[in-house]
């Protein structure tokens, strides 16, 4: 895999930083997230083909162990506040002494740098921030963020990915290492630069929710069907649109112009009493093959079941059956080959890879018995 060979270590965080280890993870690295010690489940549930280091890093012993553990690795990924690792004696400047080699790759919400920089902060904060949640919501309707998406995931955790990938192929370059610093705030804006892009396109001089790709059109909308279900409709240019009329069985001479603002409420009351008349599976039997940009809209539990999705494989079951999707992108020669087997238990190879860092089992014995470090007896499955 593209990874094979990359050792990373991630400090255990909330949802992004866990995100950015995954992905590390599903494309061959072999990632050792650091647990904080009495810690009775973990909030990683992206955690797959991950390996559980559990270590006090208030105690110097443990913050010891991890400056032993980086010196060995390609990246650390650190989850918190601007100035938590430099309090504990790991910052940038300590780590990158031992291993000038190391990324060491920080993700915050505000940048390590900037008046919020210490500031706490969730997604809709880093959104909001960003400008893009003032685009988001339906007319006369407040703001809103999609889920944690935009920053934790989209911002967040996949441009820390990719940073930490761009400074790995510059590594080999200049065999340097190098400090990324992510801010959930400009990853989120930079996934949207289109927005700031097209501003003189026209597509955005009405208030939200009023314009073509913010629900305001009514060929880029959702729909209810008979059965309480719903169809995606993206019917923008002229000739899918046209489609999306046959499809819906109308008379286009009967219907106002498609890009007609001042008549949208009408066309969507039309297509919405329309789309009620029949069920998703009549309705998608109608479009699928057609170019109408009509798809259904599927449940996270039926994605796997779409023929279009299950012909590509692009969900995948885990050996406790649980449903989740395919990494991306599809590499024809090294693709990923995420783990089925799920994560690990909480401190399930402390010993394992501190004996891999040369710890004697003395040494370690030591260390847990002083409460630096935690080994979960169950067996690693890893
Ligand atoms: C919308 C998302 C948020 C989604 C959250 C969900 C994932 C979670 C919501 C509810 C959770 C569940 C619930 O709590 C019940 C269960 C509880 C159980 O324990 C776990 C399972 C649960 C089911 C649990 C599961 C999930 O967690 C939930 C479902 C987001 O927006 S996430 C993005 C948040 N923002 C960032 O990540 C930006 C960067 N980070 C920060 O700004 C801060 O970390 C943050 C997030 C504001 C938190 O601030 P906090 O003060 O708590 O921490 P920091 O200032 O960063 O300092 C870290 C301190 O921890 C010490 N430390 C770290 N590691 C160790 C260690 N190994 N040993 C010792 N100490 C350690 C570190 O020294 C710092 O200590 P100080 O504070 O004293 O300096």
């Amino acid at each position: 895999m593209a990874l094979a060979g990359i050792r990373v270590i991630e400090l255990a965080g909330l949802a992004p930083a866990p995100f950015c280890g995954m992905i590390l993870s599903d494309f061959g690295a072999k990632v050792i997230r650091v647990d904080r010690t009495k810690a009775s489940m973990t909030a990683d549930v992206q955690s797959r083909g991950k390996q559980s280091v559990v270590l006090d890093l208030k105690k110097p012993e443990g913050a010891a162990v991890l400056k032993r553990l980086c010196v060995e690795s390609d990246v650390l990924i650190e989850p918190f506040r601007n100035g938590v690792m430099e309090k504990l004696g790991l910052g940038p400047n300590e780590i990158l002494k031992d291993n000038p080699r190391l990324i060491y790759a920080r993700l915050t919400g505000f940048g390590q740098s900037g008046s919020y920089a210490k500031a706490a902060g969730h997604d809709i904060n880093y959104v909001a921030m960003s400008g893009l949640l003032s685009m988001l919501g339906r007319h006369n309707e407040n703001p809103y963020a999609p889920l944690n998406l935009l920053a934790d995931f989209a911002g967040g955790g996949l441009i820390c990915a990719m940073g930490i990938v761009l400074a790995l192929l510059e590594r080999v370059k200049s065999g340097q290492g190098q400090v990324i610093d992510t801010s959930m705030v400009e990853g989120a804006a930079y996934v949207g630069s289109f927005l700031w892009k097209s501003q003189n396109l026209g597509l955005w001089n009405r208030s939200r929710g009023e314009n073509m790709l913010d629900s305001g059109a009514p060929f880029y909308e959702t729909y209810k069907t008979a059965d309480g279900k719903y169809m995606a409709v993206g019917a923008i240019e002229p000739q899918f649109y046209e489609e999306l009329i046959k499809g819906l069985d109308l008379d286009s001479s009967q219907l106002p112009l498609q890009m007609s603002f001042s008549d949208w409420p009408e066309l969507k009351r039309i297509f919405t009493e329309t789309f009620a008349s029949k069920t998703q599976a009549e309705w998608s039997k109608i479009f699928d093959g057609t170019d109408a940009c009509v798809t259904p809209v599927l449940s996270l539990d039926e994605v796997s079941s779409h023929p279009h999705n299950r012909e590509r494989g692009s969900f995948i079951v885990d050996a406790q059956g649980e449903i989740s999707p395919r990494p991306a992108p599809l590499l024809s020669r090294t693709p990923a080959m995420p783990c089925l087997s799920g994560g690990p238990l909480i401190g399930e190879h402390t010993d394992l890879v501190l004996a891999e860092h040369g710890y004697s089992k003395d040494e370690i014995a030591k260390l847990q018995s002083s409460g630096i470090i935690e080994c979960n007896k169950t067996k690693s499955r890893l």
